[in-house]
């Protein structure tokens, strides 16, 4: 299922300070049904003070927060009903069995136990958890329980889901499980899924679109292709290339193109500042004078640069 045109998690202008402290500053995002939105940045970059106004759990100090329409400032409770919440360290009672606990969500949601019962079944079925359904929850791996996390936010069948960290501390393949039920909850049930993460890579697979959050500010939105462009704009472009033969007149020749700003040769490989995307013309003015082009990158924006530029430095590890 493609994502539809109607939005279903908006916000508008939203900011929240702490003092004179900006944990997040005019965030302006739409999300639309059936859409998996990434909202990507480091630790400390206020995705979870986003979720926590999103949810009406804490008041926005300007701007709004809307779900389906609901302001969830003033109307958390029908906001609760629409959005399931996946916190990064579900709750859940050790002692009690994967069914048990989610019969004991269903029963918080009133939801009678016919009903119920047939629903945690298809639940844990398709979190592939069936076969160990009346283990104690305190047995399960981290994967299991956050599989267990999906079903339970699943009970009450939400039209939006919000995960915060989801993948955190899980193995390659319990991460590749886990995504996969995420991305069937927007393709296959049609739900718009917002996933916050600090993980770009872990991710942005999944998405339709991210944004990239860093220090309280969306500092790109978009499908996942076009962020290098939008960050880098108005920036000069950078290329590096390797050329045989790299001779003397090599660097003077590059320097002589239209819209060239700087050219530097460090061994055998030649970073090019320029004004615009001087790709083809480079191809074909090497060509013309019989260069050989070996090697040739754009710096700057895809998303190994995206991702050093961003999150690397911030401490990313947990
Ligand atoms: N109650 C609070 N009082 C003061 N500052 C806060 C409060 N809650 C969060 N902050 C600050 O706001 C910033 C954003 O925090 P937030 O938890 O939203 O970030 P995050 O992107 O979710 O990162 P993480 O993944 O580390 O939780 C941080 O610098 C944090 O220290």
């Amino acid at each position: 299922m493609m994502p539809g045109s109607k939005a279903v998690i908006v916000t508008e202008n939203l900011t929240k300070r702490y003092g004179n402290f900006t944990a997040v500053n005019n965030l302006n995002l739409k999300i639309t049904e059936g859409e998996i939105f990434g909202l990507l940045g480091p630790n400390g970059a206020g995705k979870t003070t986003t979720i926590l106004m999103l949810l009406g759990l804490t008041e926005p100090s300007g701007g709004k927060a809307l779900i389906a329409g609901y302001d969830a400032t003033r109307d958390p409770i029908a906001v609760k009903r629409i959005v399931g919440y996946l916190p990064d360290n579900v709750g859940f009672y050790d002692d009690m069995t994967a069914r048990e606990n989610l019969q004991f969500t269903a029963d918080l949601n009133a939801i009678p136990r016919k009903e119920s019962e047939k629903r945690i079944e298809y639940l844990l079925e398709r979190v592939g958890l069936k076969n160990v359904a009346d283990n104690r929850v305190g047995t399960y791996s981290k994967g299991m329980r956050q599989r267990l996390g999906i079903a339970d936010i699943l009970i009450k069948d939400p039209k939006a889901v919000i995960l915060d960290e989801p993948t955190i501390g899980l193995d390659p393949e319990g991460i590749n499980e886990l995504l996969d039920l995420i991305a069937r909850l927007a393709k296959e049930d049609g739900r718009t899924v917002l996933i916050s993460s600090h993980l770009l890579y872990q991710v942005q697979q999944i998405c339709d679109r991210v944004g990239i959050f860093v220090d309280g500010n969306l500092v790109a939105c978009g499908p996942i292709e076009t962020l290098g462009d939008q960050i880098s704009e108005g920036q000069p472009y950078m290329f590096e290339i390797k050329v045989e033969p790299n001779d003397g007149d090599l660097v003077e020749f590059i320097e002589g193109f239209d819209g060239i700003r700087e050219v530097r040769c460090h061994r055998d490989i030649i970073t090019i500042i320029s004004e615009k995307d001087i790709r083809r013309d480079l191809l074909r003015l090497l060509n013309d004078r019989d260069y050989t082009l070996l090697h040739l990158r754009l710096c700057g924006r895809d998303l190994d640069d995206i991702y050093r530029r961003y999150f690397e430095k911030k401490g990313v590890i947990r």
